[in-house]
């Protein structure tokens, strides 16, 4: 059956994980498509999985828009998310159209954009028009600049107001889902009791309605320290469609994360 957002959304109100990955290539859309992953997110992470950079700042749309069309065609069932690059939607509305309307035309079924309640307005320019836009908050990696490192969001009582606010606004102006990466565990249920829709986390702990991860990182792929929230299920898996399937499976069960993947 095809993942819409509607599927998404009863698995949320019906208390189901739902289960997302990142994807950039066709046969992984493939693998991942058959072990039941319901989201098959194309990172501007692959700036750093793929392309060696060490930030998504340089990833382009044009590669973005290349990317999405390998994934979409490995996908059968599987929701395809695409992201918009670093400097392909913050200058304007229109910019911000105009660039999701291309990785739609690529497959995507949904666009992702980084940032709090001043991208509320874009979100729904992009949602009268047609695309559905996944919101992403906490640690935004395309403000590394400005944040002073990847960290963890939202520790002090103002930060967490300000996050809330911002989950807030976004789903109020249509955002179909919230992903929220590394974020206190507590602030991240806060968020997912608070908005009307399916948040996804990284990093957030295990009161959210689903998780993603980096397949690079949860098959065991990175050069250097693995970070706290990810889990290698390459380990004790017998094949990579099988580790998949356990990330998969563990989601649902709710046993990933665990208190040693979880930011307090
Ligand atoms: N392979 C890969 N995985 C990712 O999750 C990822 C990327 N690349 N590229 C883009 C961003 C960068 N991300 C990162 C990178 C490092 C940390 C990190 O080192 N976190 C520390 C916590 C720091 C703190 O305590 O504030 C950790 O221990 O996990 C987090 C997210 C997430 N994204
Ligand atoms: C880590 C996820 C949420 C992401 O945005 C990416 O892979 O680019
Ligand atoms: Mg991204």
């Amino acid at each position: 059956m095809k993942v819409t957002v509607n599927t998404l959304h009863k698995k949320a109100r019906d208390g189901e994980k739902v289960v997302m990955l990142t994807c950039y290539d066709a046969s992984f859309a493939q693998v991942m498509d058959e072990a039941g992953v319901d989201v098959l997110l194309v990172g501007d992470s692959l700036g750093t999985v793929l392309q060696g950079a060490d930030s998504t700042l340089p990833v382009t749309l044009d590669e973005m828009v290349y990317h999405t069309r390998l994934v979409a065609r490995g996908a059968k069932n599987a929701l395809v998310l695409a992201d918009l690059p670093f400097g392909s939607y913050q200058e304007s509305r229109e910019q911000a159209f105009a660039s999701a309307a291309r990785l739609m035309q690529a497959g995507a079924h949904m666009v992702k954009l980084e940032g709090g309640a001043y991208m509320a307005e874009t979100t729904r320019f992009l949602v009268e028009r047609g695309i559905p836009v996944c919101a992403h908050i906490g640690l935004t990696p395309q403000s590394v600049n400005t944040m002073g490192g990847y960290r963890v969001q939202g520790k002090t009582d103002e930060d967490a107001a300000r996050l809330l606010d911002d989950a807030k606004a976004l789903a109020d102006a249509g955002a179909s889902l919230v992903l929220m990466e590394c974020m206190p565990a507590e602030l991240a249920r806060r968020v997912t009791e608070t908005v009307s829709v399916p948040t996804i986390g990284i990093g957030a702990g295990l009161d959210v309605s689903g998780q993603v991860l980096v397949v690079y990182d949860m098959l065991g792929i990175y050069p250097g320290k693995k970070a706290k929230f990810v889990k290698d299920f390459m380990a004790g898996a017998d094949s990579i469609a099988g580790a998949i399937k356990a990330y998969a499976d563990a989601v649902r069960a709710k046993t990933f994360p665990a208190a040693e993947h979880i930011f307090s």
